[in-house]
């Protein structure tokens, strides 16, 4: 059945279905422009209901959020039925399908991941944003074998600044903090740093620290902090699980410890460098100048329509050229410019 017109197919070509989840799916398309592949994230307004606002909260934070092991947001498009989110493609799939089909993961992989992991969440915590739902389900792995973070969905900014308390319950049970399952005020950054610690647990032992049918046996294994030590974890790696799953949230260890923790910082000479490689003021020359040919605008032109962030269908070339680039292949738009009218040739 031919899918009705959508003005998503006029920027991209939709292919097959990557992933479905409740009120949503994501399907793999080409950029036109730039024939750069894309993952759109689709959304049915009626289907959301209520948690229609958590889209937009997972929007306003992507806008926000630039680095290199979190999952770009290009373009946003709505109309009065659906939201596209046009996002990063990555080809590796979910962390968690990688993990189960090793089984569990060497120290050496997991340390690696474990580093971009950490640099994300400590990047995300200076932008003000807590995370809320670290699992391997929402950490993709793109072309090069790296991590890029997804689902902002359940994501909080606090008004009064991350050492402002949360109360809101959510994310997923396995994952969850003792004090956020228990309903008390907590702070967004220490729940997000016992989510890495149970992430880290399952990279290294392919199971759970705390796992049961029973959600409520689930609850009370969480509270008590007690698990399983395999022998195959080294003294160093067991430590840091030590120090993050700490029932007790002030006795758990910071971001910025963990930056520094020598497990983390093993063979390295300095703490993790959890800043973002882009720079969101400095505009490359090259795309500039093939966006400014096709779009038929002078350079300082386009300069100023690229910079106004809109998450249109220029933020999109502009990335999706950057990253032409950034993998050695030519910065260049596919599609001859559009001949004005007057121009058109004689036929
Ligand atoms: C599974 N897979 C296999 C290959 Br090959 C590529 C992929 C794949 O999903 N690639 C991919 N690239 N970019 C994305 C994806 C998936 N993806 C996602 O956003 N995937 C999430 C996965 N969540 C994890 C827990 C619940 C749902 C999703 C959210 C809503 C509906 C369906 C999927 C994005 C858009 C950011």
């Amino acid at each position: 059945m031919p899918t009705p017109y959508r003005p998503i197919e006029e920027y991209y070509q939709l292919r097959h279905t990557i992933g479905s989840g409740g009120f949503a799916k994501v399907k793999l398309a080409h950029h036109i422009l730039t024939g750069e592949k894309v993952a759109v994230k689709i959304m049915d307004k009626a289907a959301l209901g209520p948690d229609l606002p958590r889209v937009q909260i997972e929007i306003e934070a992507m806008k926000t959020l630039t680095h290199q092991h979190v999952c770009k947001l290009y373009q946003v498009l709505e109309t009065d039925t659906k939201i596209f989110m046009v996002l990063e493609y990555c080809p590796g799939g979910e962390l968690f399908d990688y993990i189960v089909a090793k089984d569990r993961l060497p120290e050496e992989e997991a340390r690696v991941f474990f580093r971009q992991i950490v640099s994300a969440v400590a990047y995300i915590h200076t932008e003000g944003y807590a995370h809320r739902d670290l699992k391997p389900e929402n950490l993709l792995l793109d072309e090069t074998h790296n991590l890029k973070l997804i689902d902002f969905g359940l994501c909080a900014k606090p008004k009064g600044g991350m050492d402002h308390q949360l109360s809101t319950c959510c994310g997923s049970p396995a994952y969850a903090a003792p004090e956020l399952i228990q309903g008390d005020e907590y702070l967004g950054a220490e729940a997000d740093v016992w989510s890495m610690g149970v992430l880290l647990y399952a990279l290294m032992c392919g199971f759970l620290p705390f796992d049961d049918d029973n959600v409520g046996a689930l609850y009370r294994k969480i509270r008590k902090g007690q698990y399983e030590v395999p022998d195959w974890l080294s003294p160093q790696s067991v430590d840091l699980i030590n120090v993050m799953l700490q029932v007790n949230p002030k006795c758990r260890i910071n971001v910025k410890e963990l930056l520094c923790h020598p497990w983390l910082t093993e063979g390295l000479a300095e703490p993790i460098d959890f800043r973002t490689k882009y720079s969101n003021n400095h505009i490359d020359e090259d795309c500039i100048t093939e966006m400014s040919i096709h779009f038929k605008k002078s350079k300082n032109t386009m300069l100023d329509i690229i910079k106004d962030w809109k998450y249109d269908d220029i933020t999109a070339t502009y990335f999706l050229l950057l990253n032409k680039k950034r993998r050695g292949k030519p910065c260049r738009i596919l599609v001859p410019p559009v001949l004005s009218p007057k121009h058109a040739p004689d036929t």
